[in-house]
């Protein structure tokens, strides 16, 4: 068997486990704030790292209660560069990379244990190959490093080529490739250079640990920087470690659209994980309320983004584990019902 069959296979696999839909978590960074953490600095979610990794566990935790059977790391703007701009060495910025991929395994092992003590039927049903959870190695964009917004403008400016992108990400790839995570997610990308250069360093470093491919968009037709959903989903699409290709932190409105965009180029599995609507203005660091979905409505479209194609639902920034509950909900009951009978 070919590596790009045994890497299909594993989304497959892990999809039958879930019932042929799974739930990612929700908003990770946005809900250690609503636990008080204060995210305004550079390494933002990546900062509770260092000052409160026992929250950092709960979170995953809280997720995983709510539940989420993909859980994604603390690391999405832990970056070498900037654990180096706060003093630490490269080794201590490497550790705390690892130790990001650490504490959410721990998380699975508190939840696994807990699954085990409550239930005897877990154990005579199969156990944990029931009940399927993933642990995702979180990687941001360039953009997210910068932490001045272009993240949601996909604008690096003519200096940063496809070679500077590779370069800067080069090194923490390596060190989450080999944390023991399940699953590499590549979050949040806003244009096709940045696909591109973590489609060539998969290849280059022979990483063989499955990813995804998850870009973001603000009119539901383009990734953010205005490169075209199609042909971004497109590389994803070549590239053999990627296992599934998708959207998040993008309004709920726009998601439908985008799903169909991405199933036209690529067989591969769908992720969404939608923000709640609401938008993050880069210069003031917050999240401007009023056009926010409710979460009933956010749970609404579940069901159409799963007749559009999609596999994978969760929540990006200012969803909380109640919309992941709630996800959860839909999809165990419809797996039952409906969605059983197509
Ligand atoms: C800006 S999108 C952030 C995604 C990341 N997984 C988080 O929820 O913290
Ligand atoms: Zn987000």
């Amino acid at each position: 068997m070919g590596l790009e069959s045994i890497e299909r296979s594993f989304m497959s696999d892990f999809l039958a486990k879930c019932g042929g839909y799974a739930v990612v978590d929700g908003g990770f960074a946005t809900e250690l704030e609503r636990h008080g953490a204060d995210l305004i600095d550079p390494l933002w979610s990546a900062k509770c790292l260092i000052t409160a990794p026992h929250l950092v566990r709960r979170v995953h935790l809280d997720y995983l209660d709510a539940g989420a059977n993909v859980i994604i790391t603390a690391s999405y703007q832990a970056t070498i560069q900037g654990f180096e701009a706060k003093g630490l060495s490269a080794q201590e910025a490497e550790a705390l990379l690892g130790r990001s991929v650490e504490i959410a395994s721990e998380a699975r092992e508190i939840y696994y244990s807990r699954c085990t003590k409550d239930s005897r039927d877990f154990i005579e049903n199969g156990g944990i190959s029931r009940c399927p959870i993933l642990v995702a190695a979180s990687v941001g964009s360039y953009g997210a490093y910068l932490a001045d917004g272009s993240e949601y403008s996909g604008n690096y400016g003519e200096t940063v080529t496809l070679e500077t992108l590779k370069d800067f990400h080069r090194r923490r790839l390596q060190i989450l490739a080999r944390s023991g995570a399940d699953l590499i997610a590549f979050e949040t990308i806003p244009n096709k250079i940045e696909a591109k250069a973590y489609a060539e360093l998969l290849d280059e470093e022979g990483i063989h640990v499955p990813a995804w491919f998850s870009f973001n968009s603000k009119d539901g037709i383009n990734v953010v920087g205005g490169d075209s959903i199609s042909e971004c989903a497109s590389i994803a699409d070549s590239c053999e470690q990627v296992v599934a290709v998708g959207v998040n932190c993008t309004p709920p409105r726009y998601i439908h659209a985008l799903i169909l965009s991405i199933k036209k180029v690529t067989s591969k599995p769908v992720v969404v994980y939608p923000n709640s609507g609401e938008t993050y203005d880069g210069e003031s660091k917050q999240w401007v309320k009023s056009v926010g979905v409710a979460e009933e409505d956010f749970v609404s479209y579940i069901s159409k983004w799963r007749e559009a194609g999609a596999s994978l639902f969760g929540g990006c920034c200012r969803t909380t584990p109640n919309t992941i509950r709630a996800i959860s909900r839909i999809l165990t009951h419809k797996s039952n019902t409906t969605f059983g009978q197509d």
